[in-house]
């Protein structure tokens, strides 16, 4: 059986039936994502390896009370996970810069939300069974992306910081120095900008054509880029943000 498709079942994306009757159930009875976004707000936040998006985020919990699920640190959970058949994998994968087959990510995701829920957390953005979300450094593929906002909750808004690559190769030498992350050195920078931009744009035109981006210069200090990213996020919750928006 193909990698993926043993993948998927495993993670119980899929029963193994054949190929034929998946199929057929497809096209017959199209799911409703597993969350509503009428009272699930999921925002994905993106931009290359170390624009500071994880630092945004952080700032964006305090305030807005978001639960901040980045894919990266749930993949890299996984990896250390006792018994994780796809640590080794996933190891590979990061080493490399690549990025991990959807199936995984996007489970685990959708596991990590529905776990969330499960706490029943309560106060602002979380009454009556809603939730809000910022989902990290996802989606960095396009199949990602399509599989996420079809089958687990459709997003209401990109993130999308922006500045140089020269600014963020700085940031994350500088990072590595402490972060311990095993791509946080030279080699694996390069390899994650040239996946960012061979692959993970797309996604962000898909996005702008869909009028759902919100783009911010990450380039000045986190405090001054942290006041743009406020300022949409409020407008988003208050419902008053309708298309792409530039900060
Ligand atoms: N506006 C900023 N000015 C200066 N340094 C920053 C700024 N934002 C983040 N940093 C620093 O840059 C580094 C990378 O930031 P961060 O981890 O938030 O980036 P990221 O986009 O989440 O990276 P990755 O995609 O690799 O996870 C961190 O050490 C952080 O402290
Ligand atoms: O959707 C995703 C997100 C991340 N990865 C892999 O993880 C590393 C690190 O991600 P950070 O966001 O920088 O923490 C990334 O380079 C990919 O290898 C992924 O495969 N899929």
């Amino acid at each position: 059986m193909p990698i993926l498709e043993k993948i998927a079942e495993k993670l119980h994306l899929k029963s193994p039936a054949s190929k034929e009757d998946s199929a057929k159930a497809e096209t017959s009875m199209k799911k409703a994502p597993v969350f509503d976004n009428s009272k699930i707000t999921v925002i994905f936040v993106l931009g290359g390896p170390g624009a500071g998006k994880g630092t945004q985020c952080a700032k964006l919990v305090e305030e807005f009370k978001f639960c901040h699920l980045s894919a990266g640190d749930l993949l890299r959970a996984e990896q250390n996970r006792e018994g994780s058949e796809y640590g080794a994998m996933i190891k590979q994968y990061i080493k490399d810069g690549q990025i991990v087959p959807m199936e995984v990510t996007v489970k685990l995701l959708e596991n990590a939300i529905k776990a969330t829920l499960e706490e029943g957390r309560s106060g602002e953005g979380w009454a009556d069974g809603k939730g809000r979300f910022l989902v990290d450094g996802f989606p960095r593929k396009m199949d990602q992306a399509l599989k996420f906002d079809e089958d687990v909750c459709l997003s209401s808004l990109v993130l999308f910081y922006t500045t140089s690559e020269e600014v963020m190769l700085k940031r994350l030498m500088k990072r590595g120095e402490t972060s311990g992350r095993e791509d946080d050195n030279e080699e694996s920078i390069k390899k994650r900008f040239s996946v960012y931009k061979e692959t993970t744009m797309p996604v962000i035109e898909r996005y702008k054509k869909l009028h759902k981006i919100a783009e911010i210069d990450s380039g000045p200090s986190v405090d001054k880029v942290y006041e743009h990213s406020a300022k949409v996020v409020r407008e988003l919750l208050a419902g008053k943000l309708s298309g792409n928006v530039t900060a």
